[in-house]
Formats: C-alpha cells, sequence, structure tokens
C-alpha cells in the first residue's frame, strides 16, 4: 500500500520538492537548532516535530557533523524530504516540513547566529556516542587533539570555528550569555544512558576550561534534558530514492526509509517552550532511566550481538541474522540475562521482546550490520557490560553476553568486515596476542575488572572457539 497524503497529484509531476510549488508547508520560524544531520533526526525529532499542533511556530536549523554532502542535497528542495516508512505489508511516503533551514558543520557564524537568537528554545543532538568526546570515566577527553584543539580556539577567539559538539555548544552558549539571548534547552537525542547528564558533563567541563564564570550562568541558565529515543533508521540508499521516484515522479535526492514503530521518552525542563511533542505521542516522564535501559539493553544490546556474532557468520541486515535460529537463540538468552535486570513488569518486557522480533524480521527494513557494527568500543560498555557484570556478581555466566564479547574480540582479531570505530587508536592492539590474552583485554575494557574474573575468561573462550568454528 502507498499513501500519499501531502504530494497532491497538481504537484507531483515537478522534478523536485519545493516549497513554492505547493510541496509541504512554508518554513517555519526557526526555534529550534540541531546538531547531526542525518537520518535518524528526519525520521524521529523533525517527524515529531512536524506531526506537533502547533507546528507552523517551529522550525529547525539543522547543521551536519561534518560533510556537507546531505546540505547539498537537502537546500535545492527547500529542506524538504520524504520519510518512507516501511511496514512489513507496505510503505507509506510523506513529506516532512520541518527543517526551515539547513547547514554544514562548517557554518559556523550561521550556528553562532540562531544561538544568539533569543526565539531558539531548544537544541538538539545526533552526533553519534562518539561525538561527546568524552574519556572512559564519562568526563570531556582532554587528551584528544580536536578537544585540545577547541580548548585552545576558544581561549583565543569567542568566534573562533571549533570542530568537536560541546566546543560548538560552549561556543553558543558563551555567545548566548553576551547576547542576553535567555535560557533554553539541550536535549540529546543519542543511545547514551542519561545522556542528558552526560551532555552536561563535558559541556560544563569545558566551559571552565575556557571561561571562568561561564560554567556558573549555563547552570542558571541552561536546561539539560534526558531522551530515550526508538526508530530504526539505516542509511538512506538508492532503493529509497527510487522507490520515492516511482510512487511520486519526484527526485528527492535525501529520502529516509524507517519503520513504523517510534518511540521518544523526554524528562527535563523547557524555560522557553518546546513544541508540542508530547501532543503527537512523545513521553514526558520525570524519569527516562527505565524506558533507556529497556531499549538499550534489549533492542541496542540485541542489535550488536546481530552485529558481530551475525556478521561472523556471514549475515549482512539486521533481519537476515536474526532468521537464523542459532542467532536468535543467542539473541534469546541475551534478552533472558537483561531482562533479569530490568525494574519492569514481565508481561510490559515480554510484549516488547515479541515486538522487536517482528521489527528485526522487518523485510522491508534493510539495516546493515556493518552500520550497528561501528564504534563497538562506544556502544559495548554500555549496551552490554552492566548487564554482564551484573549476571556476573550474581553468580551466573551469562551466554548471551559472552557471545557478543567473543564475536567482537574475533572482529578485533580481524575475522570478518573491518572494524570501523571513530577512533581506533582507542582500539589498537587490544586484541594481540593469544585468543586468551585478547579476551582478558577486552573484557577489562568492557568493564573494568571482570578481565580477571577467570570463569567469565573462560565462557568467552569458549563462544569464541564456538564462533570461529561455525565461520569456518
Ligand atoms: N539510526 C537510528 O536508527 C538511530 C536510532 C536511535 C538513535 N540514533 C542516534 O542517532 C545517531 C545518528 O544516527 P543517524 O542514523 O542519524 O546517523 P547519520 O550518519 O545519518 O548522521 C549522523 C550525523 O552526526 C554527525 N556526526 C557524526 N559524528 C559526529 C561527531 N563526532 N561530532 C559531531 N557530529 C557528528 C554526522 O556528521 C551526521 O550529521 C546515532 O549514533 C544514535 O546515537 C540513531
Ligand atoms: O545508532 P547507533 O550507531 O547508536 O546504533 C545502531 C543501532 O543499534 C541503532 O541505530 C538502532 O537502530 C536504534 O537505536 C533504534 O532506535
Amino acid at each position: 500500500m502507498i499513501t500519499l497524503p501531502q504530494l497532491r497529484p497538481q504537484v507531483r509531476t515537478g522534478l523536485r520538492l519545493s516549497r513554492a510549488a505547493g510541496h509541504g508547508r512554508p518554513a517555519a520560524p526557526v526555534r529550534v537548532v540541531h546538531l547531526g544531520l542525518g537520518g535518524f533526526v528526519r525520521a524521529h525529532q523533525a517527524w515529531y516535530t512536524d506531526n506537533a499542533p502547533d507546528a507552523a511556530g517551529w522550525g529547525i536549523a539543522a547543521f551536519t557533523g561534518r560533510s556537507r554532502a546531505l546540505v547539498e542535497a537537502l537546500a535545492p528542495q527547500d529542506g524538504l524530504y520524504t520519510l518512507v516508512t516501511r511496514a512489513p505489508d507496505g510503505e507509506r511516503l510523506r513529506v516532512v516540513s520541518s527543517l526551515s533551514a539547513v547547514h554544514g558543520g562548517d557554518e559556523h557564524d550561521a550556528w553562532l547566529g540562531y544561538w544568539a537568537d533569543r526565539a531558539v528554545a531548544v537544541a538538539t543532538f545526533t552526533v553519534t556516542e562518539a561525538g561527546y568526546v568524552r574519556a572512559a570515566g564519562g568526563g570531556l577527553d582532554t587528551d584528544r587533539e580536536d578537544v585540545r584543539a577547541d580548548i585552545a580556539a576558544l581561549r583565543a577567539d569567542r568566534h573562533a570555528r571549533v570542530r568537536t559538539a560541546p566546543g560548538r555548544v560552549v561556543a553558543g552558549l558563551r555567545l548566548r550569555r553576551a547576547t542576553g539571548a535567555g535560557p533554553m534547552t539541550l536535549l540529546p537525542c543519542d543511545n547514551l544512558p542519561d545522556n542528558g547528564r552526560a551532555l552536561e558533563r563535558v559541556v560544563l567541563e569545558l566551559a571552565d576550561l575556557v571561561d571562568p564564570g561561564l560554567a556558573e550562568w549555563i547552570v542558571g541558565h541552561v536546561a539539560f534534558g534526558t531522551t530515550m529515543v526508538d526508530r530504526i533508521t539505516p542509511a538512506t540508499t538508492d532503493g529509497a530514492r527510487e522507490a520515492v521516484r516511482a510512487a511520486t515522479g519526484l527526485a528527492d535526492a535525501a529520502p529516509v526509509a524507517t519503520e513504523p514503530f517510534s518511540e521518544w521518552v523526554v524528562a527535563g525542563d523547557f524555560p522557553a517552550g518546546r513544541p508540542a511533542w508530547d501532543e503527537v505521542g512523545a513521553q514526558l516522564v520525570d524519569d527516562v532511566l527505565p524506558f533507556e535501559r529497556r531499549k538499550l539493553w534489549l533492542l541496542n544490546g540485541a542489535h550488536s550481538l546481530l552485529a558481530y556474532a551475525g556478521g561472523a557468520l556471514g549475515h549482512r541486515t539486521v533481519a537476515d541474522a536474526i532468521a537464523d535460529h542459532r542467532v536468535l537463540g543467542w539473541v534469546e538468552a541475551w534478552w533472558d540475562e537483561a531482562s533479569r535486570h530490568l525494574a519492569l513488569p514481565p508481561d510490559e518486557i515480554t510484549a516488547y521482546r515479541r515486538a522487536l522480533l517482528d521489527r528485526f524480521a522487518n523485510p522491508r527494513i534493510q539495516h546493515l550490520l556493518a552500520q550497528i557494527a561501528a564504534d563497538g568500543s562506544e556502544k559495548l560498555p554500555v549496551r552490554v557490560a552492566p548487564v554482564l557484570r551484573a549476571e556476573c556478581e550474581a553468580g551466573r555466566l551469562p551466554l548471551g553476553a559472552c557471545t557478543t564479547v567473543a564475536a567482537w574480540v574475533l572482529r578485533l582479531r580481524g575475522h570478518g568486515a573491518p572494524v570501523s570505530e571513530a577512533r581506533p587508536e582507542r582500539v589498537a592492539g587490544l586484541a594481540d596476542g593469544s585468543l586468551a590474552d585478547a579476551v582478558r583485554a577486552v573484557l577489562g575494557r568492557l568493564a573494568p575488572g571482570m578481565g580477571a574474573h577467570e570463569p567469565l575468561v573462560a565462557a568467552v573462550l569458549d563462544r569464541a572457539r564456538t564462533l570461529e568454528a561455525l565461520a569456518a
């Protein structure tokens, strides 16, 4: 089934999307600034904003992190794009209008301009886990070259170009303080536990390093919200572009394909206001933690298992891997382990697991395991390690978690697809030496102290040998 609610037949013949030609809505005034323009924000936050009853008053100015490719695709079509929602039995297309402006990450003056604007009330982020430039303990990683460069730049000149996400935020907030543009909310939407506190910590630490008094101003004027975000959104492919052209006749250079399911749980204050996201499905709560753990452990933890163990068996997509009964068994084992540590009613967990199986099996979502496998050193400590540790402390050896760790060890040792890490030096040499040494080192990195837990080391080694044999 294909429905085209916002593409009227008389305008379907134009070559590209255009507000002047009547596609979508007129651009709303910018009141939200976003860093990390990619697939996810367009399938999620921008979609909620577009659905909100007050959408006409809430435009988003979205910046990429680095590359200008998406800006070059979206700017000629006025920030409009087609959201392709893929259910197992058909797809639905609609034009999303909430991106009022799109910018490259290199447009620093434009970035600063929004932060100095009192109308801008919220800044949102999807900069990946690595984008928060945190050291192992969660504080700002001042050993990084890009963080050091930002510190030097911010000390030298308040308009100097900076590169990291915290650097950009600190530059923006410093200007906001100087211009008296008032309070606002920062809302990270990445798969990080307690992402509001994570962002707050790196921003305050950086502010303290570059401008005495700024951190104090931030504490008094800036609210850091915390979120759980969920909508499986693979990278856009030519297939999505072709699907849009076939259905609408339009050449959309940057559609997004996503699944029907969507969840957004938000905790925080909005002193300068926000779109009525809660009227279109977002849940405003006091505590995100139970939702976050359910999602991060059951969905993202299973994704990482599928990515490394499924990848070791030669699978390419999530749907391929979950159709393999051996992989499914490992995922179910992982879910049993993780579920024991979730403070949620058992029937709620059962329903979530059942729904996840359907979501993973969706044949129209071509979610590449290689995309999920990137940045394991950032993801496994938060998706898998807490359950691994809790199970060991309870005297159990968790088979599912051990399988994920074992598969990651093998990946780091060169089995299967190449390792993709934002900071490759973090894993360089980590899994060298004998397999047993590698398992000890990797466990110690993921969960400090666990590398010396000999029964756990033996269990992971056993899983690694089993995987090697199955992959041979
Ligand atoms: N895709 C999903 O299904 C999904 C679902 C839930 C949450 N998320 C969160 O959203 C993030 C982005 O996902 P996506 O699918 O939009 O990816 P994407 O690759 O389409 O876009 C990522 C954006 O972040 C920017 N970026 C990357 N590294 C950065 C850095 N170090 N500093 C600043 N900006 C950086 C990129 O330039 C790009 O603009 C994920 O890492 C995850 O935390 C994604
Ligand atoms: O986006 P990442 O790289 O943090 O993780 C990859 C996937 O696990 C993730 O994108 C999920 O699809 C998403 O979190 C579902 O909401």
